[in-house]
């Protein structure tokens, strides 16, 4: 069978290699007619696929790229023309002097099919729907008081997770696995009330478009070539996948609606979910814009996407970067241990007396951001950045990795030293533009302390019942820490840990 395609194929991978010479020709000579672009490569066609063909993570060949052409960098990724930022000035000049004209967002495959045609919050184009929906999303879904309403459901997770870990005291777990579970129980509850039938799925869904968010599949780099969008196997993967989650979340929409004409109006309104707050703006006339159930499901699967994976991906690291270094571990046990030890169990409450394990945690963003790249912008008209002329439609990459690791901004910055933020005012609300894990601007991320709670909140649970021990006699320091690709950088190992009990768990075991 492959024997017989081969005569046909040849000449097919023959002309295509003809035609994207043609295209970085002609690309070459479109740049070196325009003086005013800041200095760069001329072209990186196979950004798409760099972390496979040159064994590099993007944000690590885009730091290399930038040690050589600087921290304003122009390249092009195939057809477009992109500016890679990697300094704190530059994110300042993009994020905050320049915000309105670089607060659109590039749309891509995944924006396209997963958020019916870009109609959630992250990748909404800027405009007056984004706006509208990003107020709706900061009053009524992440506002301080939702976020504390969730309050019970943390814990009851984080109390399940003890327990279990509790009944495999000595033996060697899969942390990351457990935590993973935990994290997407919470978001699944505080999104749909409960862990709904299909919940597992929509998790193994979530990972796999994960890899397919970056927006650096081939057909997406080279555009004007619409013939391989057509044929694109990502986006016959990403069809069968929406079609998968949209009859889940279909049937938790059914569920919720039907649970609504059940109750009574005067039943409290404290308990509401993501999905009830949202159907309760769907179609409405007084919204000031229009917000269908599409554009309501394109917002559940965004907030159960981004409102999972970044934080477990953060408590792996926190964890990891603990057991590597044992120092900051007992310190952090040391503080968690002494404010929870009266009540004898780990409560929210007390999760604001933790100064230490605060600035462990903004030391594993700094190190390990779980979106290294941020999310991609776009300038919506010209501009004019440190004597360099900007064109519209030009892709923004902002390399937040790169700027937390510069030894300009940072001592000894590879290591991981959680004490440099102890008395210290940076933080991460996008006023410190060489720390931003979470975006600056008008499109810094709305989830901040929804997020930040579901990851202090796990480390202070697992630090205070356990210590832990590496299997198999691996010496702390050759934990690997490699990381894998996708739009939020995980650690390729699974965390393999011994837990030792430090208390006697009773307030589990009841
Ligand atoms: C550790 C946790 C998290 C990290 C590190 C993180 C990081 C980010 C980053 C870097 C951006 C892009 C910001 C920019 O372009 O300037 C972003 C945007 C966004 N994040 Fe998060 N995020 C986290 C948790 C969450 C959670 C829990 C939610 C929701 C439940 C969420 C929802 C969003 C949304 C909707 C956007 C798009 C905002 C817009 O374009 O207007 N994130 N996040």
């Amino acid at each position: 069978m492959e024997l017989q395609l081969l005569p046909f194929s040849f000449p097919i991978i023959f002309s295509t290699f003809i035609f994207l010479f043609m295209v970085i020709i002609i690309n070459i000579l479109k740049k070196r007619s325009c003086s005013t672009l800041p200095p760069g490569p001329w072209q990186l066609p196979f950004v798409g696929n760099m972390h496979n063909l040159l064994g590099s993570l993007p944000h690590h060949t885009l730091r290399d790229l930038a040690k050589k052409y600087g921290p304003f960098m122009y390249l092009k990724f195939g057809q477009l023309p992109t500016i890679v930022v990697s300094s704190q000035e530059f994110s300042k000049e993009v994020m905050r002097n320049h915000d309105a004209s670089f607060a659109s967002r590039p749309q891509n495959l995944y924006s396209e099919i997963m958020m019916y045609g870009s109609t959630d919050i992250a990748f909404a184009p800027y405009g007056e729907y984004w706006r509208q929906l990003r107020k709706l999303c900061m009053q009524e879904l992440l506002s301080n008081t939702r976020v504390q309403s969730f309050r019970h459901i943390r814990e009851e997770e984080m109390n399940n997770l003890i327990e279990w870990i509790a009944s495999n005291v000595g033996k060697p777990i899969n942390l990351s696995e457990k935590i993973k579970s935990s994290t997407y129980g919470i978001t699944s509850r505080a999104a749909f009330g409960n862990k709904s039938e299909g919940y597992e799925e929509f998790i193994s869904i979530v990972e796999q478009t994960v890899p397919l968010t970056a927006g650096f599949e081939f057909s997406e780099l080279f555009p004007s070539l619409k013939f391989f969008a057509l044929i694109s196997p990502s986006r016959y993967k990403l069809e069968r996948l929406k079609q998968r989650s949209e009859k889940i979340v279909e049937r938790i929409i059914q569920e919720h609606k039907d649970q609504k004409k059940k109750k009574k109006n005067n039943e409290s309104a404290t308990h509401e979910d993501f999905v009830d707050v949202l159907l309760k703006f769907q179609d409405r006339s007084d919204l000031g814009f229009s917000f269908t159930i599409d554009n309501v499901k394109a917002v559940i699967w965004e907030i159960f996407a981004a409102g999972s994976e970044t934080s477990s991906s953060a408590v792996d690291w926190a964890m990891a970067e603990m057991i590597r270094n044992p120092r900051v571990m007992e310190k952090a046990q040391e503080e968690v241990r002494q404010v929870f030890n009266k009540k004898g169990k780990v409560d929210e409450a007390g999760i604001s007396d933790l100064k230490y394990l605060k600035s462990v945690v903004k030391e594993t963003l700094r190190l390990h951001p779980s979106a290294p790249l941020l999310l991609p912008r776009e300038s919506s008209e010209k501009c004019v950045i440190n004597g360099y002329e900007i064109p519209k439609k030009t892709r923004i990459i902002v390399n937040a990795w790169t700027i937390g690791r510069d030894p300009k901004y940072w001592t000894e910055p590879e290591s991981f030293m959680p004490e440099r933020f102890v008395d210290s005012n940076i933080d991460f609300k996008g006023n410190n533009f060489e720390y931003i894990p979470f975006g600056a601007g008008r499109r810094i991320c709305p989830g901040i302390s929804y997020g930040v709670l579901n990851i202090e909140l796990p480390l202070a649970f697992l630090l205070y019942h356990f210590d832990w021990k590496l299997p198999n006699g691996l010496k702390h320091e050759d934990l690997d820490m490699t990381e894998l690709f996708g739009v939020s950088v995980r650690r390729k190992d699974h965390l393999s840990v011994i837990p030792i009990a430090y208390d006697d768990l009773s307030c589990v075991k009841n």
